[in-house]
């Protein structure tokens, strides 16, 4: 399989606090009566690229919301475990939410620009941080479009509404608003799917670009893409993590048959 980019393996069984971004122990969410995900302990190994895949429902999209806390949106949640993010607990009582969606940042399915100017969308969470000066907002614009790859198409029509941007330039303008706050984790929730073939690979492209600057965590129903892109891939079954490895071993010679049934298309 085409790789997009070559990697050095990691042990993900023996990662160090210094090569994890994230270390998961004993997650636990729960939707009221529904118990969503069922003990997850995982470790992110830190400027790699790990995708969750699994049959709708299994709860990818859920377990990437915990990573930023976005699951405390939804009044009947309740999680327990740990995940430890910088040597803190980001479950924790304490922790600061805005300031952790910064440092964790979160692109959907479908590119959701605000109704404003592309510069007005990148700069968005930097002004409301309080950054005001015109020179760093210019300074901090440019460089995250530079990162999203969107700089050269967009330089001219700054000022111009995002809406006006294509499909695929929209999405790189989402990344460029998250980038702008300096995350070094990007949580990317079926980034492609509402895309063309052609743009999915310019994202597909720009994720292997990111990855030396941030750790990516990818949710798809898109086994090429996952085999294609990413390092590391956990296969989730009913709120449970069945098997998670280098993504060359989980599609080549997975280790359980729950595994191989759905990679080989016997269900799901
Ligand atoms: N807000 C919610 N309230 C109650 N149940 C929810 C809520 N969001 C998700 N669920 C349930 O949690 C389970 C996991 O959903 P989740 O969206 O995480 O799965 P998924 O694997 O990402 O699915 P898909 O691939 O279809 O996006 C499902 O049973 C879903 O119905």
């Amino acid at each position: 399989m085409l790789k997009l980019f070559e990697r050095e393996q990691l042990d993900l069984a023996r990662l160090s606090p210094e090569q994890s971004a994230m270390d998961v122990r004993d997650l636990n969410l729960r939707f009221g009566q529904k118990h969503v995900l069922h003990n997850i302990t995982m470790r992110i190994p830190k400027h790699r690229i790990t995708a969750f895949i699994g049959q709708s429902g299994c709860g990818k999209s859920s377990l990437l919301s915990c990573f930023n806390r976005m699951n405390d949106l939804i009044d009947t949640s309740k999680t327990e475990g740990e995940i430890i993010i910088d040597g803190r607990d980001i479950n924790s009582k304490k922790e600061n939410l805005s300031l952790l969606r910064s440092q964790v940042g979160m692109v959907f399915q479908r590119p959701n620009p605000f109704p404003m100017s592309v510069y007005e969308n990148v700069c968005y969470g930097l002004r409301l941080q309080g950054v005001k000066q015109r020179r760093q907002l210019d300074d901090a614009v440019e460089q995250a479009l530079i990162e999203a790859a969107l700089w050269d198409e967009v330089k001219d029509r700054l000022f111009e509404p995002a809406t006006t941007l294509s499909g695929g330039q929209q999405q790189r303008l989402v990344i460029a608003r998250a980038l702008a706050l300096k995350p070094s984790i990007l949580l990317l929730d079926e980034p492609t799917s509402a895309l063309d073939p052609l743009t999915t690979l310019i994202i597909e492209e720009l994720m292997a670009e990111l990855k030396k600057r941030c750790t990516i965590v990818i949710v798809t129903h898109n086994m090429q893409q996952a085999a294609r892109v990413s390092d590391y891939t956990a296969f989730l079954h009913q709120g449970e993590l069945i098997e998670y490895s280098d993504s060359d071993t989980l599609f080549t010679m997975p280790d359980k048959k729950q595994t191989e049934d759905y990679i080989t298309g016997r269900y799901g």
